[in-house]
This record gives structure tokens, C-alpha cells and sequence, in this order.
């Protein structure tokens, strides 16, 4: 049996990722003790791309198999693994994409009888021949990107957590002529563009590529897409997983993951991301005691939907009503009363004490108001929203902070205050994030003033591309962990970005992540499902309630949050029969796979979620 401190472990590294710093300080004690953990890595690499060839029917006898390899440790993990597929009988070629190469892993590569290709005039590589002109090195590099392109299998050894800002020189070119690259003038490369599988299954084209550590060219510690890349079908990554595996964009450049445990300290220190597992968000469901009543249950108060959108009310009432709640209030117009009680006999119309608050979704944006139009909806929010402002100099015992926790969707967005407590829960998606940054950027205080936390704020954080222009959605989705960051910083809420993998910025620091969703709950509704969820899973909790820690009580909301979403993300898997994924845990290497099925679904609507939830909890508690 497993003790409790290696469940805690296998947790942290089936679900944490570490920054490049992090995965270094828990490499040093082991290579103090001679640990040979390059060796390991490129051995595993080696197993990998065997099982990789092996899945297409290609013998290792008749693989070609190209290796780009850069100058420093990445490339010496590519060239101990081709070395070793070599002296499998495989036909490899290692392109040395810098000016020098791993000296012991290209004496290796060499005695298995591989072949190098230079392709930098001033390399210095024993052996190899140098100082060829401008001319030749053109048609070098494009004989390395033909060689590449005809192999079976690519394996990216060019950069791994060494990486600094975007590829740069030779690095960058061959991977924007194998890969992906930023448009002229755009800062931030495409994604990857292809069908989501279930199990991020290869696509099974060739060449196949496995990345080594990291794709190369993607941001490590952060996610982003800083420059040119190339997406690969599985990502061998040693010790830790780094953020890049976890965060979007870059997550989906790395295909599928595989990990090989080197037995680091991963107590030792925080993960940057940690994405949700099942067994927390289990965790956050709220058992019924013998005792309880609906309203020990909990009671979710709802002012969502509008005489324009009446659907938004009905999905949001009745996901909070099926997320494990005693009961829910509604407030809204006539026409969308009529339809919650169609719908959801059990609702109570009208106001009363509520454990928590869901407001916004299906209520339009001012914007989308004609010129002296009011909307009922948007009066009620606003003087609810005003309890939660926070006053310039709060203390601990603003009444803000005793206010329940408030979920704010959708067209409650732009009525949300300038500063507010972290039992505010924003839940924007990429486009409504821009435009809550962009609102609250104008009226932000500059250098030298502080945040909700008394933290200074400096100019960087406020403007993180350096730039006065407006935040796009587009630059949201490019750097989501960043801006989610920002909006929390400037607001002080909990922020929930929605995603096909959703972050959850918090208190705390460590931004948690969900991507148990598959890709068919993209559609209309969805949001209104969650924002209803998350009212549900945020009124069980009472802060003053027995047994909670009120100094944890901030921490809890970004959790309960992060396990709303993954809840939404189970619900929508059962309902879709898929197996599809945003984000899949990594395999360990060497450990017994799972059982795989490789379901791909069926499209859903956001009704059919709703009714899926109490499957969903049954089986986080299971
Ligand atoms: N430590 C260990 O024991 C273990 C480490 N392990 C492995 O080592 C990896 C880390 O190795 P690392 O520290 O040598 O860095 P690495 O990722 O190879 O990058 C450096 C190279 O990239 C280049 N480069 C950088 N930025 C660039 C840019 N923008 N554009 C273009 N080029 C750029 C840089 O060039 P330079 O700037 O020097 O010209 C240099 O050549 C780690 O990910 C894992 O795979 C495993 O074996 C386990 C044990
Ligand atoms: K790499």
C-alpha cells in the first residue's frame, strides 16, 4: 500500500509543473550524487521514438530518423538517444544546429555510425568540416530541411529549459520552415492547427516528431509561443514537467506527454501551474451531513439572464440547482421567471439569504445597449456588485470581505469595481478579459501604487507588452497565464479564464489549471452551465461554518473554482461519450500504461451537460 506521502507525490507529478530554476535546483542534489541523469533521459528518449515507429509499422532496420541537435545539454539528451536508435539499425542523421555539440553524446552518435550535417559555417566540431561559404550553408540548411521532412521521425533536441526569449539564427529558421512561425509583424506564433484526438492520439502523418524536455522555440516557464516552434506529436520531459506542458498555448504543441520520474524532491519547491485531478476536485464537493437542511446545503442566488436572452437563466438555474445544492433563488424579468419554473419547479423567485451569488450570464454588456436603454438585470447587479467594492485603504475588516462569494459572467463584467475581495469570481473568456483589462487599465493607478494585496504595481505589470494598446483578445490568448494575472492584480478577484484549457488565478501564487473538457464544449451555453456551477460549488462553503479555516478561505475559492471547472469538464465528457481532451496528464515512462479508450464523442449542447452533473459528481466521489 502507498503511503500518504507517495500519493502526494505521484499527485505533484502527474498534475505540478515547474519553472526552468525549479527543475534545476531539484536536478542538482542528484547529479551531486552522480546520478546519471542524462543517460536516463536519452534513454527513455531512445525507448520513445522505438515505440513511436513501432506504432506506424516502421522497423527500427528501416527508420530514417532525423535528430536536430543544439549546442547544449538538449542536444546532448538527442544525440545519447540517437546514438542508441542507430545502433538499432536505424538510418540517423543528427543536423547540428549550433556551433557546437555535445561532446560526449557526439562520440557516442559517432561510434553507433551516425551521420552529422553542419549547418552553421562557424561551428566547431571535431571532425566536421567548417568555414564553408554563405552559399553552402544555404544549401545545407536546405538539404537538412529535406532530409527532415523525408525522415519517419524528428526528434527536436535544438533547445529545452536553456532556451532564452524566441529562437533565434539557424534554431529559428528550420523550425519555421518544419513548423510553425509568427506571422510579419505579430509577436506571438499560430498554433498548431488539427483536429483534437482523443489521448492527443498522433495524427499518425510523417515525419512524426518527438520533442525533447520541451518543443523548442516554446516559452517554458510561462506557456507562450514567443517565436517560432515545432509542434510535436509526444514530448518526452525529464524529472518535472514544465510549465509549457500544462499552459496554453504552448500545452498543444507538445502532443502527447510522457514523463520520466527522476525521483526529485518535488516538495522542495512550488509549482508555477498545478493542474486539477479528479481526486481534488472531488475533494471540493461538499458530502450532505445527516443533519442538513436545504439551506445547511447551501442557497445560490441568481440574477442572470434578461428579457433579451431568457435561455441564460433557465441553463444557469438549472446547472446550480443539479451542482449539489440545497436551493436556488432567482431574480430576473417576468418572461425569464416563467421559463426557470417551467424548467426548474424547485426554484424560488425573489430575493432571501443566499450562500452564494451568480450574476451576468445571459445579461447584455452596456455596450450592447441602445442609447438610453436600461436593463433591469444590469440595475440589480450593479447595486449588489457595489457591496463588494472594496474602499481605498480597506483593512481586513472591510465589509466587503463578508460579503458571500459572487460569481461575475459575462455581461456583469464591465459593472465590476475597481477593487474587490478574492471571493469575487470573474469568469471571463479570452475576448471579455481584454476588454475587463483594457477598462480597468484606464483608471489604473501607475507606478508606486498598490494592488488589492498592498503589492506595488509597476508599470510593467499594468502595460506587460510595453505597449499603450489596447489588450486584444487575440494577445490573451497568446499569453493567457500573463493577463489572467493582470486582471487578477487589478481587480483583486479570483479569475477563471475560460479555455479550452482554463486558468485560475488566485491569492495564492500558484495559478491552477483545468483541461479535462473535450473540444465539443465549445458551444453556446457552456459558460452559462459553469457560471451556474460554480454557484453551486462556492455556496456549500460558509466561511463562519464549522471546520473551515477562514485564512484558507481565499486559497479555497480559487480551488473551488478550478474544481467547478473541471466538474463542467467531466459533465461535458459523459455527455459526449469523448475521450477527447484540452489537457491529458502525462504517462510515467516505464509504468504500465492505463487502458486507453480512444472515444472521440459525439457534438453536445449545453443542455445535455447540465444533465450530465450528477453523473459527473458521482463520479469525482466514487
Ligand atoms: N542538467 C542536467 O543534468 C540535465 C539536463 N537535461 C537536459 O538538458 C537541458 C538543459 O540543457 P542546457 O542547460 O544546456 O540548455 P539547452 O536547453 O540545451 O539550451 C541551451 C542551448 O540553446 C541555445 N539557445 C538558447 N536560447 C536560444 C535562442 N533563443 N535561440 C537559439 N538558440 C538558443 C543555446 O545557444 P547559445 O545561446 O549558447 O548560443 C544553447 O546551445 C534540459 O532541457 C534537458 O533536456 C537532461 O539531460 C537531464 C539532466
Ligand atoms: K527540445
Amino acid at each position: 500500500m502507498d503511503s500518504a506521502q507517495d500519493v502526494e507525490r505521484r499527485h505533484l507529478l502527474l498534475h505540478a509543473a515547474y519553472d526552468a530554476a525549479s527543475v534545476r535546483a531539484m536536478e542538482r542534489p542528484l547529479l551531486d550524487d552522480n546520478v546519471p541523469l542524462m543517460r536516463m533521459a536519452a534513454s527513455a528518449t531512445a525507448q520513445v521514438a522505438a515505440r513511436m515507429l513501432d506504432d506506424v509499422d516502421v522497423d527500427l532496420d528501416h527508420a530514417r530518423v532525423v535528430l536536430l541537435a543544439g549546442a547544449g545539454d538538449n542536444g546532448g539528451d538527442g544525440l545519447f538517444a540517437a546514438a542508441a536508435l542507430a545502433e538499432e539499425g536505424a538510418k540517423v542523421t543528427a543536423i547540428a544546429v549550433g556551433r557546437a555539440l555535445h561532446d560526449k553524446g557526439f562520440a557516442a552518435f559517432v561510434r553507433a555510425g551516425g551521420k552529422v550535417l553542419v549547418l552553421d559555417p562557424a561551428a566547431d566540431i571535431a571532425g566536421c568540416s567548417a568555414g564553408f561559404s554563405a552559399g553552402e550553408a544555404g544549401e545545407r540548411l536546405q538539404a537538412a530541411i529535406e532530409l527532415a521532412q523525408r525522415a519517419h521521425l524528428i526528434i527536436d533536441a535544438m533547445t529545452g529549459i536553456g532556451l532564452v526569449g524566441p529562437l533565434r539564427g539557424i534554431p529559428a529558421t528550420i523550425a519555421a520552415s518544419l513548423g510553425m512561425a509568427p506571422h510579419d509583424g505579430d509577436p506571438s506564433a499560430p498554433l498548431p492547427y488539427r483536429a483534437a484526438t482523443p489521448n492527443r492520439e498522433p495524427s499518425g502523418e510523417l515525419p512524426m516528431v518527438l520533442a525533447v524536455d520541451t518543443p523548442s522555440g516554446v516559452g517554458v516557464d510561462d506557456g507562450s509561443l514567443p517565436g517560432p516552434y515545432i509542434p510535436a506529436d509526444m514530448t518526452v520531459t525529464f524529472g518535472a514537467m514544465k510549465p509549457c506542458a500544462v499552459l496554453p498555448p504552448a500545452t498543444f504543441a507538445c502532443g502527447r506527454l510522457e514523463l520520466v520520474d527522476f525521483g526529485f524532491d518535488l516538495d522542495s519547491r512550488n509549482p508555477v501551474v498545478t493542474a486539477v485531478g479528479g481526486e481534488q476536485a472531488g475533494e471540493a464537493i461538499r458530502l450532505p451531513h445527516a443533519m442538513d437542511s436545504k439551506y445547511s446545503r447551501g442557497v445560490v442566488g441568481l440574477v442572470t439572464g434578461s428579457a433579451r436572452y431568457p435561455g441564460a437563466a433557465v441553463l444557469t438555474v438549472r446547472a446550480a440547482s443539479r451542482a449539489n445544492t440545497g436551493m436556488v433563488r432567482y431574480l430576473g424579468p417576468e418572461r425569464a421567471q416563467n421559463m426557470v419554473l417551467a424548467a426548474v419547479p424547485e426554484a424560488v423567485l425573489g430575493k432571501g439569504h443566499v450562500q452564494s451569488w451568480v450574476v451576468g450570464s445571459g445579461v447584455p454588456e452596456a455596450a450592447a445597449l441602445k442609447d438610453g436603454e436600461t436593463d433591469i438585470q444590469r440595475e440589480t447587479i450593479a447595486r449588489l456588485l457595489a457591496h463588494y467594492e472594496l474602499a481605498v485603504d480597506a483593512t481586513d475588516d472591510d465589509p466587503a470581505y463578508d460579503m458571500p462569494p459572487i460569481v461575475v459572467d459575462a455581461g456583469a463584467l464591465d459593472l465590476l469595481p475597481g477593487q474587490v475581495p478574492p471571493q469575487v469570481v470573474v469568469t471571463p473568456h479570452a475576448g471579455e478579459l481584454a476588454k475587463l483589462v483594457n477598462r480597468l487599465r484606464g483608471d489604473a493607478p501607475r507606478v508606486d501604487d498598490e494592488n488589492a494585496d498592498g503589492a506595488a504595481l509597476d508599470s510593467a505589470v499594468l502595460d506587460p507588452a510595453g505597449r499603450d494598446e489596447p489588450v486584444s483578445a487575440a494577445d490573451v490568448l497568446a499569453e493567457p497565464l500573463r493577463y489572467a494575472r493582470l486582471a487578477h492584480d487589478l481587480t483583486g478577484a479570483t479569475v477563471l479564464l475560460k479555455g479550452a484549457v482554463t486558468i485560475v488565478v488566485g491569492e495564492s501564487d500558484m495559478t491552477l489549471a483545468s483541461g479535462v473538457a473535450p473540444a465539443w464544449l465549445g458551444t453556446a451555453g457552456a459558460g452559462d452551465v459553469l457560471a451556474g456551477m460554480l454557484g453551486a460549488l462556492l455556496a456549500q462553503y460558509d466561511e463562519d461554518a464549522e471546520g473551515v479555516d477562514a485564512d484558507e478561505y481565499a486559497d479555497d475559492v480559487a480551488s473551488l473554482a478550478a474544481a467547478g471547472a473541471y466538474l463542467h469538464g467531466v459533465a461535458a465528457s459523459i455527455a459526449s461519450e469523448s475521450e477527447q481532451r484540452g489537457w491529458q496528464e502525462p504517462d510515467v515512462f516505464g509504468m504500465t500504461g492505463r487502458h486507453r479508450f480512444n472515444a472521440i464523442g459525439h457534438p453536445i449542447v449545453a443542455s445535455d451537460v447540465v444533465k450530465a452533473i450528477p453523473d459527473a459528481i458521482a463520479e469525482l466521489l466514487a
